[in-house]
């Protein structure tokens, strides 16, 4: 996928908009981060947890009973051979393959201890705490500063709009070289700082897991090493879920690593040193080892 759709107008137009009553605070069926953090602090706490999650399209399967916690406020990535359902995974978080008609998912996917399938969570306000990043920078043909307002002014956080949008652009390393143009198009940065935008206005509502799909494929080496310096300052703040398809990028960024192999399994989940330097599974090690994939 190379649609921005969880920024975009269309995503927010798709989705079918529902009110929840769940046993959580809130009206969209979601914990309250302030409320649950104040009650723990614990390190390497669980954020997000799949049980026995299978996903098709269709017929076919691309995920097989994938179990997985990830921990809060860490960089995970997800490695693998072309096809193996990690872009599949991904979206099965913030409930994106809900806007793929043929896609199905079974089993159960926890966002601190609520199951995002649940009939009373609204994808809409998840994908606001989940939020997302792709492969290609798109940002809107607007300014720099309506592309990062954008999902503000979408959840009616009207106030201190100017303020939001420069701390947005500094957690994405990017104010200082956009502070004098934030009135020109967006689409006239670099690639690399487009990327950046784009970044900027995944963090701006403020949301507590980002998802990144590729990110820094289409940049160049040195836009690439901004990226990823950027992504490791980000998870103080944030949780972070990366597809790579860049096995020294899983290497350089990530705490834990997770390995999908062909048919949407996954093979092996665990600290990143562990998995590139003393696999458990031989097939992950002739995969770490360039004998496939
Ligand atoms: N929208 C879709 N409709 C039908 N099948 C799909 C769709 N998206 C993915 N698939 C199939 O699901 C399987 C997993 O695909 P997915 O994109 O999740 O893998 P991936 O590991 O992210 O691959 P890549 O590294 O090439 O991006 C593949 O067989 C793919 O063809």
């Amino acid at each position: 996928m190379t649609q921005d759709a969880m920024t975009s107008p269309e995503a927010e137009q798709t989705d079918e908009q529902r009110t929840g009553t769940g046993p959580t605070p809130g009206t969209d069926g979601l914990a309250d981060r302030t409320a649950e953090s104040e009650a723990e602090t614990v390190v390497d706490r669980t954020i997000i947890e799949a049980r026995d999650l299978d996903v098709y399209y269709g017929d076919d399967q691309a995920l097989q009973g994938i179990d997985m916690e990830i921990p809060e406020k860490q960089v995970t990535a997800l490695i693998g051979p072309s096809g193996c359902g990690k872009s599949t995974f991904l979206r099965s978080i913030n409930r994106m393959n809900d806007l793929i008609d043929i896609a199905r998912v079974e089993g159960d996917l926890y966002f601190r201890g609520k199951n995002v399938y649940d009939e009373d969570v609204d994808p809409v306000a998840l994908r606001r705490k989940i939020g997302m990043v792709f492969q290609s920078p798109n940002p809107f043909p607007k300014s720099i500063r309506e592309n990062v307002a954008y999902g503000l002014k979408v959840q009616g956080k009207d106030e201190n709009v100017d303020e939001k949008v420069r701390t947005a652009l500094e957690r994405a390393a990017l104010l200082d070289e956009v502070e004098d143009q934030l009135d020109e198009s967006g689409l006239d940065l670099s690639g690399g700082q487009q990327q950046r935008l784009c970044i900027a206005r995944a963090i701006a509502p403020d949301p507590e897991v980002i998802l990144m799909d590729e990110p820094a494929s289409a940049l160049d080496p040195v836009a690439t090493s901004k990226i990823e310096d950027l992504i490791e300052d980000l998870s103080e703040e944030y949780t972070v879920v990366i597809v790579t398809h860049n096995m020294q990028q899983a290497a350089r960024i990530s705490d834990k690593t997770a390995v999908f192999l062909t048919g949407g399994e996954l093979v092996e989940f665990d600290d990143t040193n562990k998995i590139f330097e003393n696999p458990e599974n031989d097939r992950v090690e002739d995969y770490i080892t360039g004998k496939f994939g």
